[in-house]
């Protein structure tokens, strides 16, 4: 349904996407992971015909959006990062003029308000002045624009940044409601890996303007078959043990996160001994040690050396 092939950005010097490769079938629920400044919004900005790509190019249906940006902006639906909405209006008066944008009115657009003010349920708080609304509430409100014209396609870049708990569940369980019960085509950027390992089927990860890795999260994690995740809780930070632990032989991969440290070793490498002497030497305060099933923020750990959110 929409693929891009060898699609490059450079703002001057600065190569912000390198050859990138995608593709999304019809139905499918797509993310795109990185960390931020990896491309994410770039490439996005070029699928939905935004921003013009330096080299390579984007078909829907076949059809170059390069070439006729018209092809693909009727289906559509862009919910950008920023919040973009008339705060001094009320929902539903931000909702009428978006509409309108769209070329919906009378009765048509009347329906339409009320159909995505149920989807995103703010139904009852309509008449209220967005700029009352939580942070949530907005990004929700943001959503609800980006449905109005019932697109087949929608690409959301990062819609749950900065909001409370409850309004990131309503969202995710909205997207997932809107893909699968509603056969919405969706492209989700995040870098949060937990968002895209719940709503995606199939998962890019992009770091430094390149596609890195490709699949759904099984394949993905699959890349540290051969391989295991040892996570050593602390009572807080130890950066000598951290370089200590990179000095081991077999350990292929440390970083320090939260709550401790996390080690990437080969499978059944028998390394806990030489990790409980380091850690003794360093006189760290264990909390637990286990041996974990791998996740996307491992495989990207395992591919770049670094933590997802650096
Ligand atoms: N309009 C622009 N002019 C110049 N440089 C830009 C522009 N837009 C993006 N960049 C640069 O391109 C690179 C990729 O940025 P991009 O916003 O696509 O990343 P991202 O993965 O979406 O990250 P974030 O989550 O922070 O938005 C960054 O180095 C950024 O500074």
């Amino acid at each position: 349904m929409l693929e891009t092939t060898n699609l490059n950005k450079a703002f001057k010097k600065n190569k912000a996407v390198i050859d990138v490769n995608l593709y999304l079938d019809k139905g499918e629920s797509v993310g795109l992971l990185g960390p931020n400044g990896a491309g994410k919004s770039t490439t996005i900005s070029m699928i939905s015909s935004l921003v013009k790509p330096t080299s390579g190019d984007v078909t829907w249906h076949g059809k170059s959006i390069v070439k006729d940006p018209n092809a693909i902006r009727l289906h559509l639906g862009v919910v950008p990062q920023e919040i973009a909405l008339y705060k001094e209006l009320s929902a539903s008066e931000n909702l009428k003029f978006f509409g309108k944008i769209y070329g919906l009115k009378g009765k048509a657009l009347q329906d339409q308000i009320d159909k995505v003010l149920g989807i995103v349920g703010l139904a009852e708080r309509k008449d209220e002045l967005v700029k009352h609304y939580s942070g949530g509430m907005q990004r929700r409100i943001n959503i609800a624009v980006a449905l109005l014209h019932e697109p087949e396609f929608i690409i959301m870049d990062e819609p749950t940044v900065g909001i409370d708990p409850q309004s990131r569940n309503y969202i995710l369980e909205m997207v997932q409601k809107l893909n699968k019960e509603k056969g919405m085509t969706v492209l989700y950027t995040s870098h949060y890996m937990e968002e895209v390992e719940r709503l995606c089927d199939r998962i890019y990860i992009m770091d430094h303007g390149k596609i890195i890795a490709a699949g759904t999260k099984q394949e993905l994690t699959s890349i540290l078959s051969s391989e295991e995740t040892i996570f050593v809780e602390l009572d807080r930070s130890y950066p000598e043990l951290v370089t200590e632990l990179r000095e081991i032989d077999g350990v292929l991969r440390v970083v320090e996160t939260d709550k401790g440290i996390k080690l990437i070793t080969p499978k059944n490498s028998r390394l806990l001994g030489n990790i409980f002497q380091a850690a003794e030497r360093q006189q760290a305060q264990l909390i637990s040690v286990n041996v974990q099933v791998p996740t996307l923020e491992d495989v990207f750990l395992h591919l770049t050396g670094r933590k997802l959110r650096d």
